[in-house]
């Protein structure tokens, strides 16, 4: 069809791709989410069927989308991370944050009455912000999640306390927020251990440490773990290592590869744990996570 007239103005549109070669990280957060707990009566500090529906959502988002390689979640926020050489949608920021935004808050509404079964959504309807973060080194990556569990720790200790403080405690919320003005880690474990006789490492472990989405190939990739040294692939992966070590070009990856690893991404159980991501037992064990698996 002939161009239109009218058609001059898509040279305004701009490009907008993210950089080459590095993780990309889309962080999605509630808006208005202390109203919104509120409106619909989450329980205090924790509502468990809202963080459940934010995981169940979050699980159908990376289901969805391959190219998601881990997925952390804490409160009303939750982290996706995309491989470092991913190209979906060309890498284009607002594709990205945009698509993965909406379809988290679409499978939110949508799995909504399997949680709330007695409490219909009342609008304003539930929605989240996104942004995309782009990290060049793996270490980068593994800060910023380490970031988001240190986050959900400090806040999980500090609203269990206050709660405690209001809720068994029969302070009023301002009281609370006095009490608790300046205090450290430590104080805090001891107001719950002798004011209440909770111990806060018995705490359960979806409250302390947030909930870290992958896919599990402990079944379809055995090897994973522990490759054979002697192997072609660990031979070719030296010869990799030392090409990248003095060019650093971004892997290509063939066609055939891509399909390869589509399918043995769709084999792979998304699954949803509650467990540290700050120390490196976790990475050592799962390996293909943010490697080149
Ligand atoms: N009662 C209850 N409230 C929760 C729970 N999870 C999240 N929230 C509420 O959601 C808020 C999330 O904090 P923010 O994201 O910083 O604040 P927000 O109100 O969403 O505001 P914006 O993000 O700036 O739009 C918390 O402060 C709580 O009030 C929960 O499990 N129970
Ligand atoms: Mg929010
Ligand atoms: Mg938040």
């Amino acid at each position: 069809m002939a161009n239109s007239k009218f058609e001059y103005v898509r040279a305004f549109e701009r490009p907008d791709p993210l950089l080459p070669n590095t993780f990309i990280v889309i962080r999605l957060d509630g808006r208005s989410f202390h109203s919104f707990s509120a409106r619909h009566a989450f329980t205090k500090p924790n509502d468990i069927r809202a963080l459940h529906l934010m995981n169940a959502a979050a699980a159908a988002v990376v289901r969805d989308l391959p190219d998601i390689a881990i997925a952390y979640g804490v409160s009303d926020e939750f982290s996706f991370v995309l491989r470092r050489e991913t190209t979906l949608f060309e890498r284009r920021e607002a594709k990205l944050v945009t698509t993965v935004c909406s379809s988290f808050t679409s499978w939110y509404v949508f799995l909504w009455p399997q949680f709330f079964p007695e409490t219909p959504l009342v609008p304003p309807l539930p929605s989240f912000d996104g942004r995309a973060v782009c990290y060049p080194a793996l270490g980068n990556v593994r800060d910023y999640l380490s970031w988001r569990q240190a986050d959900c720790h400090i806040n999980n200790l500090y609203n269990t306390t206050f709660w405690a403080l209001v809720q068994q405690g029969g302070m009023t919320t301002q009281e609370a927020e006095e009490e608790l003005k300046g205090t450290f880690a430590k104080d805090k474990n001891e107001i719950l251990f002798s004011r209440f006789k909770i111990n806060y490492n018995n705490e359960p472990e979806f409250f302390k440490k947030g909930s870290v989405i992958f896919r599990d190939y402990t079944d379809v990739l055995p090897s994973a773990a522990a490759p054979d040294s002697s192997s072609p692939a660990a031979a070719a992966a030296t010869a990799e290592a030392q090409e990248t070590a003095t060019t650093a070009v971004p892997r290509e990856k063939s066609k055939t590869q891509i399909e390869k690893e589509k399918k043995r991404a769709k084999k792979a159980q998304v699954v949803v744990e509650h467990v540290d991501i700050i120390q490196d037992a976790f990475w050592e064990k799962r390996p293909w996570i943010l490697g080149d698996r």
